[in-house]
């Protein structure tokens, strides 16, 4: 099952931005399936704690205040190869360094603010998607 499963967040400010419908498309399209998905907001506290492995780098304080900054779209994905080929959908972390028609060149704004987040590998998809979803929610 988790190899056949990533997890990913629409980031506050491509959710702002009002890009959460052509990001989902884009997603759909490339023969993703939505197994949960919701609208929510990070506090600050939650925001350092999914991102907790970054807390020694330079960036963190401020990443958890863009994080906690207003709506994210969490949610579950499923396809065959799912944490790698949604890696590629996505592209690089900056923007700038991301191929032409992957969700962070068209979306992102910044390297912080870069639209959308995808799990690097099959069991922090599991850790990730379990940090917003009950066991419930993930049939
Ligand atoms: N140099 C930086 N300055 C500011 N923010 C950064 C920087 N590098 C990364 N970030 C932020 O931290 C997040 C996590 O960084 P990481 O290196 O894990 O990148 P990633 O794996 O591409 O992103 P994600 O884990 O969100 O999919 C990035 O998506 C971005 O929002």
């Amino acid at each position: 099952m988790a190899t056949n499963r990533t997890f990913t967040m629409i980031k506050p400010d491509a959710v702002s931005a009002g890009n959460t419908g052509a990001i989902i498309k884009l997603i759909e399209e490339a023969g993703f399936k939505i197994v949960a998905l919701k609208k929510t907001q990070l506090s600050p506290e939650r925001a350092g704690q999914f991102y907790a492995v970054h807390k020694e780098r330079s960036f963190y304080q401020e990443l958890c205040t863009y994080m906690s900054s207003g709506f994210i779209v969490p949610m579950i994905l499923e396809k065959n190869n799912a944490v790698e080929d949604f890696r590629k959908l996505i592209g690089a972390t900056d923007p700038k360094k991301a191929e032409p028609g992957t969700i962070r060149n068209l979306f992102a704004k910044s390297i912080e603010a870069n639209a959308i987040h995808g799990s690097d590998s099959d069991e922090n998809a599991a850790i990730e998607g379990s940090f917003f979803f009950s066991q419930l929610e993930q049939f």
